[in-house]
Formats: structure tokens, sequence, C-alpha cells
């Protein structure tokens, strides 16, 4: 499948007091159009700065230094403000995390689509307004005449997590891009976002790329995995084999550390040790102090992302290009 978003060696940080936070260290992969990819990985580990650096939505001490983000060929990086306005919801939609809260409280839902309208410079009268914002309304499972008219107050975490769904699709993007947007749901609700995003990808025939720390998620919904650590890429596959085979023992860690329903308890292996400071990185494999693997090169040099024979990508010195 051609691929609609490539991202080539992007590297991004944060400025902070005691230095510089390598979020994302030279992260590579593609997106196939219509598909459904997961960013996947522990806390801090670099997620939401990949994302927010891919759509140029960085806080103000966040810097991109370097790196291209093909979208259709063309490097959304270097657009001006203009053009990315352009691009920007019509083509690629974001759903930061915790974007819950960013409803203002003090207005209907009603107005939030009016705003995002004027914001897109769209010449849509009143009632194209209603017509457009109820037909995304449905599509998230929400009833329009009772949602459109009440106050962000008024609904549910997961209704509100439909509505930002549902205002992100107002301008029919192809992409789709959401930021951990099932965290702070309960697990009924968030099953019940999975399902809709399902629902969605197969109505719209849009492409999902979306941010998750449960790998258990990406499982669900995912069709290729991409698993973060330290600001670096080191796995990336089809769901299917990162789960079958995952190669990268921290990708090993992170699939022993689910807990199923019905889990037995001593199967249940956490990673030992904490997630590495992003402020002063450690050298070579950032994995390798947690790493039962690790030799002496994991400590020396960082290892690059390889394909290996059967179509998989790992940095990671237990394998080698093209072997097995
Ligand atoms: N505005 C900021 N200023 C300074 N450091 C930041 C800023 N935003 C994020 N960081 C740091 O950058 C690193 C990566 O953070 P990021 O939010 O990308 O990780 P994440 O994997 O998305 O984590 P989470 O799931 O907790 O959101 C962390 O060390 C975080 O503390």
């Amino acid at each position: 499948m051609n691929p609609i978003i490539k991202v080539e060696n992007l590297k991004a940080v944060y400025l902070v007091r005691e230095g510089t936070i390598k979020a994302a260290d030279g992260i590579s992969f593609e997106v196939p159009e219509n598909s459904v990819t997961a960013i996947v990985g522990e806390s801090a580990s670099g997620k939401s700065t990949i994302i927010e650096a891919m759509t140029k939505t960085l806080p103000p001490n966040g810097r991109i230094l370097s790196g291209k983000v093909l979208y259709n060929g063309k490097d959304i990086l270097t657009l001006s403000n203009e053009e990315l306005r352009k691009i920007k919801w019509k083509e690629i939609a974001l759903v930061p995390q915790a974007a819950q809260q960013s409803l203002n409280p003090t207005m209907k839902i009603i107005d939030h689509f009016k705003d995002t309208v004027e914001a897109h410079r769209v010449n849509w009268s009143h009632n194209e307004l209603i017509k457009k914002a109820s037909e995304k309304l449905k599509m998230v499972r929400l009833n329009p005449e009772v949602v459109l008219y009440a106050y962000p107050l008024q609904l549910s975490g997961g209704m509100k997590q439909r509505v930002l769904i549902a205002l992100a699709l107002l301008m029919e993007p192809k992409v789709l891009i959401l930021d951990e947007p099932t965290s702070a749901l309960d697990v009924l609700t968030q099953a019940h976002i999975i399902q809709l995003l399902k629902e969605l990808k197969k109505m719209l025939n849009i492409t999902l790329i979306f941010v998750t720390h449960d790998i258990a998620v990406a499982a669900e919904l995912a069709d290729n995995v991409a698993v973060i650590y330290g600001g670096n890429l080191i796995e990336y596959n089809s769901t299917f084999q990162i789960f079958k085979n995952p190669l990268h023992p921290y990708t090993n860690g992170l699939i022993n550390s689910i807990m199923a329903v019905n889990a037995d308890m001593s199967k249940v292996k956490p990673i030992p040790g904490d997630p590495p400071s992003l402020l002063n990185p450690p050298s070579g494999c950032r994995f390798h102090p947690r790493c039962e693997h690790a030799m002496e090169i994991c400590k020396k040099e960082k290892p690059q992302l390889i394909e290996t024979e059967n179509g998989a990508q790992v940095a990671c010195y237990l394998y080698k290009e093209g072997g097995r």
C-alpha cells in the first residue's frame, strides 16, 4: 500500500533550564494509506512529541532539529503557516491528549463546531453547519439534537471524546491522528471508543494514527505498530507479527507486562528498572541498562533501525540487516 505519510529522521527537542530534552531522536516510519498505525511506548517515551512535531504543534519550548514529514510527497515541516492551515483539519486532523479539557465549559457544543468552521474560513450557512455537525455527531453515535445544544459539563468523558472526534471529522480529513484516545476513560468506555474508531475506519476509508501507552489497545485497533523507547523507534511491524514474534527485548517486555483479565499473575512480568532520562539519556542503546541481553556494543553505539529477512524493522544488535 502507498504511504500517505512518510516520517524521515525526525528529531525534536525541548529546551529547558537544565539543558535539552531529546524527546524524538531520529524517528523514521511510513504510514500506509487507509491503515491504522499505533505509536506505543511507556509514559514520557516521546510519543506525543512525535505527533506534535509531525503536525507542527509542539509547545513553544519545542524545536524540530531535523527531518521530513512527507504527506503525499510534500514536506509538512517546510510549509508556511498559511499552507499548513489549509492542510490541517481538511487533510490531517489531530485530537490532542486530554483534549476533553480543551472544550470551553461556557460554550455549547454547537459553538465549538462554529469556531472550527470560522477558524478554517469556510463559508457555510448556519443550516449547512447544523447539517454537517449533526452528520458527524451521528457518525460517532451521538444524538445531535441533545448534544449540539449541551454544555461540555453536561456530557460524560466518553461523550466528550466522541464530540472531539466529530469535530476533528468536520472537514473530512484523510488522516486522523489521536493522542491517547482511550486514556482517562473507564474500561467500558474505552472499549466503546475503540469500537467506534474501528467503525469510522471502515465507514470513511480514513487513515488513523494513534498514540497509546497500552499495547493491548494497539492489539485491538492497529494494523501496524511503532514501538517507541526513550525517544527512539525501536521496532515497527504489523500488529500480528509484533505479537506473534516480537523482536526487540523491550517489545517483548511490553507484551509480557500486559495483564489479561484472566491472567495468571505469575506470568505477568513488569519490565525491571525505570524509563531513561531524556535530558541525559544512556549512551548506545537507550534500553541497555534494562536489557537482559545487553552486550558491550549496546553500551557504546546506538543501534540503527534495520530491516530483517521478514520485513520487520528493529533497532537491536541481536539482529542483522536481512537476517533472521
Ligand atoms: N513542553 C515540554 N517541556 C519540557 N519537556 C517536555 C515537554 N513536553 C514533554 N516533555 C518531555 O519530553 C519527553 C517526552 O514526552 P512526551 O509527552 O512526548 O512522551 P509520551 O510518550 O507522549 O508520554 P505520555 O504518555 O506521558 O504523554 C518527556 O521526558 C517529557 O517530560
